[in-house]
């Protein structure tokens, strides 16, 4: 069976080469983690899956069909991208904000209709974003408008959901919820999921597997549940050098510094 979304050799960049030959597959229920230092062509690369950033070279096929013989309207009926920095569209309500997420599939600027409703209801009762409903985007806070994109994604209802550092303004009861919320739907409803991080616990605790890049390449991956703390160690310092990675026994949880002075 096909996997949800395959990328092969993917070379995409702004004139300049970016992404370089990249592959790699998402199945359905697996929420894989993107992990690389600044600049190093994460974005480019989720830009890329959804026609943002141009691609110069190989393909990419979601459950099988060839994305780029796909239309932009089914192109979005197939992925939903949550960006880095959400464009700020002036006098839209949070509620407007969220039934764009429907788009794809009514049209623009075409009414959300039952189901569309249904699912704006549903994704701000998810987000904790009722009372917000009404409240002008302008008016809301990083964070709060970070929830609203993020419901936004979700509302568009893709079989892959593409999210770029999701929580970077989000307070840790949030990001709690985001990891909870978006795992279980990509779980039950066999979604895949790719979101790029910052924090290598955060990924190593939600994501099923982690993928790095360096410099626009693939330079490794692992899977936190098949790998002990030193190969996960090994692995993280092929793009964080002195990384320590230690998982607590009792817990599971994760935690990640840098070594000290000869520490290794
Ligand atoms: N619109 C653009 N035009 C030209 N070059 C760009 C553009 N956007 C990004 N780049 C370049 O592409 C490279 C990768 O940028 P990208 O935003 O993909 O990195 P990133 O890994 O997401 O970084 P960060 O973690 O800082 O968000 C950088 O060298 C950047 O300067």
């Amino acid at each position: 069976m096909a996997a949800m979304l395959e990328v092969e050799h993917l070379c995409a960049g702004y004139g300049t080469p970016v992404v370089k030959d990249i592959s790699f597959s998402v199945e359905g229920g697996e929420l894989v983690g993107l992990l690389g230092r600044n600049g190093s062509g994460k974005t480019t690369l989720l830009r890329s899956l959804t026609g943002s950033a141009k691609v110069t070279g190989g393909r990419v096929l979601l459950d099988g069909e060839d994305w780029g013989r796909l239309s932009h309207r089914q192109r979005a009926c197939r992925v939903a991208l949550m960006p880095q920095r959400p464009q700020l569209l002036p006098g839209l309500r949070a509620r407007e904000v969220l039934e764009m997420g429907r788009y794809p599939w009514t049209g623009p600027l075409r009414p959300a209709g039952e189901e569309g409703r249904k699912r704006v209801d549903q994704a701000a009762r998810q987000f904790g974003l009722e009372e917000l409903l009404d409240t002008d985007c302008a008016a809301l806070s990083e964070g709060q408008r970070q929830m609203v994109h993020l419901g936004r994604a979700v509302v568009q209802d893709a079989p892959v959901l593409l999210l770029d550092e999701p929580n970077s303004a989000l307070d840790f009861y949030n990001t709690q919820l985001l990891f909870q919320t978006v795992g279980g739907l990509i779980r039950t409803q066999r979604k895949a999921g790719l979101v790029v991080l910052h924090d290598p616990a955060l990924a190593l605790t939600w994501c099923r597997r982690l993928l790095l890049l360096r410099q626009g390449e693939l330079v490794g991956e692992v899977c936190p549940a098949q790998a002990g703390e030193a190969e996960i160690q090994a692995v993280l310092r092929r793009i964080y050098p002195d990384i320590c990675v230690k998982r607590d026994k009792d817990s599971g949880a994760y935690w990640c510094g840098l070594a000290e002075n000869g520490e290794k």
